[in-house]
């Protein structure tokens, strides 16, 4: 798991750096410039052969420092470089300023943003930087920015090739905590960040702007892990540990129970029941309604059936202490999921267990405090962004609303508020899904970039994700552990399965993809 770091705690990292004296603002200026122009050159080798015309936008800030740096150093490459400034020189910060006057120095120029439009002119300008804002976006942009932003993204679609667009540490107008919008009008071919990425390039519309993503090394410490508290760190979701299976009885490898719907819904809980028998649990048991016991009978196979024919049924199956984790919601409709999820809420002697709750009982959750507050730490919710607004609409609420000043609100912010107000795991689906535990440890996983994943928009697709997670679960990992492997091999089966997937497929690729993990 790598950390994706805020703006703050990149601002912490820089300033202890600097007072402990191990390095200057100055070097850690340089070498940022440095990386930016190194992976340039190794992104686009044609512009390292030979010297060509740049286009270098600076703002007021030390983003703005960064892009003096890489005026000079393409310049002492060869290149012609023009380069506009936003903002005031005598408010530049000392850094900042001192590449500039190196800039200046060295026989450079510099105009108002404003005459960027013209400064483009006819001629084949092969690079463009942006350089206006960082990390240090703190309200959104305005016209005076926007404009010339948007000129130069026109500009940019008259031509065929050429420019290739560079964003230094983030697209201006991104904000660097939530990858929310601010004004963002130069989407970039290529972003450089430094020491780690920041939660802005995977969350929100951070995708969209960034292009793709190099991390730059610049010589910064890292960040001692006893000194993180759970609810400072928001970590990226890496390939999973732990999928061994190691000898034993099946019962070793848990009992899944995943409910399912009324006859003709049936389909959603046999995709789960399907992933979490593949996914490894020892055993998988459809529990089905007496209506659809001979439409499930007909269809499956390695998965078990039991009918159930009420809440007191339910609890009856679970008095099967080997049925360590349930999966509830896919298919059910919401009056039966309501009436299964009060079969677990303590009465009648059912002892909790590890349990996933997706789809139509995220909806029964939603209407029912008294359900709702007997969620306990061993339950994952699974919501899709509409079944997240049903369940926390002022979270929703806020998350939706345009940041006016300091860093927007993030979907890791709303998901960790989530999870503390239910007391369990949250996982908030989509391209970049978010995963926080009650005590606010937050994991991104993002299926974009190169680990894009469009084809998982498919019916049922969720459903294997529930139905992944409760198998880890009763194979015996954490929930929140449980819910980032899930989450991972998901997307991993649809980028091994490729185009053409439909939620079946998901299951049946995995063996591939565990196989490809060397398990
Ligand atoms: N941290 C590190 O380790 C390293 C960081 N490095 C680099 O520093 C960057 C961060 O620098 P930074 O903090 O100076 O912020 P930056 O993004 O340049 O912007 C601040 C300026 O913008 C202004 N401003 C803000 N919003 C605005 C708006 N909407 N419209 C107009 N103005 C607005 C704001 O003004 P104010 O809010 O004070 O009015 C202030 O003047 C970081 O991204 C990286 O590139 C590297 O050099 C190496 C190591
Ligand atoms: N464009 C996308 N890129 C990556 N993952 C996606 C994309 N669209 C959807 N997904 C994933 O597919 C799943 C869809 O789940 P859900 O919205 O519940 O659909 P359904 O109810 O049809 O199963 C989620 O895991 C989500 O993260
Ligand atoms: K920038």
């Amino acid at each position: 798991m790598t950390e994706l770091l805020t703006g703050a705690q990149m601002r912490a990292i820089e300033m202890a750096a600097i007072e402990s004296g191990e390095v200057t603002g100055l070097d850690l200026m340089e070498r940022a410039g440095r990386g930016v122009v190194e992976a340039v050159f190794e992104e686009w080798p044609a512009l390292a052969a030979t010297s060509h015309r740049a286009v270098v936008l600076c703002g007021p800030g030390n983003n703005g420092g960064d892009g003096f740096v890489v005026a000079r150093l393409l310049r002492e490459w060869g290149w012609e470089v023009e380069l506009f400034l936003f903002g005031d020189v005598e408010r530049l910060p000392p850094d900042a300023r001192v590449n500039y006057e190196r800039w200046l120095t060295g026989g450079g120029t510099i105009c108002p943003l404003d005459d960027v439009c013209g400064g483009l002119g006819t001629r084949t300008v092969a690079l463009v930087v942006d350089a206006l804002f960082g990390t240090g976006l703190s309200r959104p942009l305005n016209w005076e920015v926007e404009q010339p932003l948007s000129d130069v993204e026109c500009w940019k679609h008259r031509h065929e090739k050429w420019p290739a667009t560079v964003a230094i540490d983030l697209p201006s107008g991104l904000c660097a905590d939530s990858g929310q919008d601010l004004g963002a009008r130069l989407p970039c071919d290529l972003t450089v960040t430094f020491h780690t990425a920041k939660p802005g390039h995977f969350l929100g519309e951070g995708p969209q702007y960034c292009g793709a993503v190099r991390i730059v090394d610049i010589g910064l410490p890292e960040r001692p892990t006893g000194s993180r508290r759970p609810d400072d760190v928001v970590g990226r979701v890496g390939s999973p540990l732990g999928l061994f299976k190691n000898g034993a009885h099946k019962f070793a490898h848990g009992h899944a129970l995943v409910l399912s719907g009324g006859s003709g819904t049936t389909g959603a809980a046999r995709l789960a029941a399907r992933g979490a028998l593949r996914i490894g649990a020892g055993l998988v048991t459809l529990g089905v309604p007496p209506s659809a016991q001979m439409e499930v009978a007909s269809q499956i196979t390695a998965v078990m059936l039991k009918r159930v024919l009420d809440a007191a049924a339910l609890a009856d199956i679970l008095q099967d202490a080997r049925i360590n984790a349930l999966c509830l919601g896919p298919g059910m409709g919401v009056a039966w999921a309501s009436d299964m999820l009060g079969a677990l809420r303590g009465e009648g002697d059912v002892e909790p267990r590890p349990t996933v709750l997706d789809a139509d009982a995220l909806t029964a959750l939603a209407e029912d405090e008294a359900l709702f507050a007997a969620l306990h730490p061993a339950c994952v919710l699974t919501p899709h962004q509409g079944e997240f607004a049903r369940l926390f609409p002022d979270i929703a609420k806020r998350l939706r609303e345009e940041s006016k000043s300091g860093p927007a609100y993030s979907k890791a912010d709303a998901v960790r508020a989530a999870a503390a107000r239910a007391g369990c795991v949250v996982l908030l689906k989509g391209p970049d899904t978010v995963i926080s535990d009650p005590k606010g440890r937050c994991s991104v996983h993002s299926a974009q970039y190169d680990r894009a994943a469009p084809w998982l928009a498919t019916a049922g697709s969720g459903d294997v994700l529930a139905g992944f997670i409760t198998g880890l679960l009763a194979r015996g990992f954490a929930p929140m552990q449980a819910a980032e492997a899930a989450a991972w091999l998901h997307t991993e089966c649809a980028r091994s399965f490729g185009a053409g997937l439909i939620a079946e497929d998901i299951p049946e690729e995995l063996p591939r993809v565990l196989r490809a993990l060397g398990i």
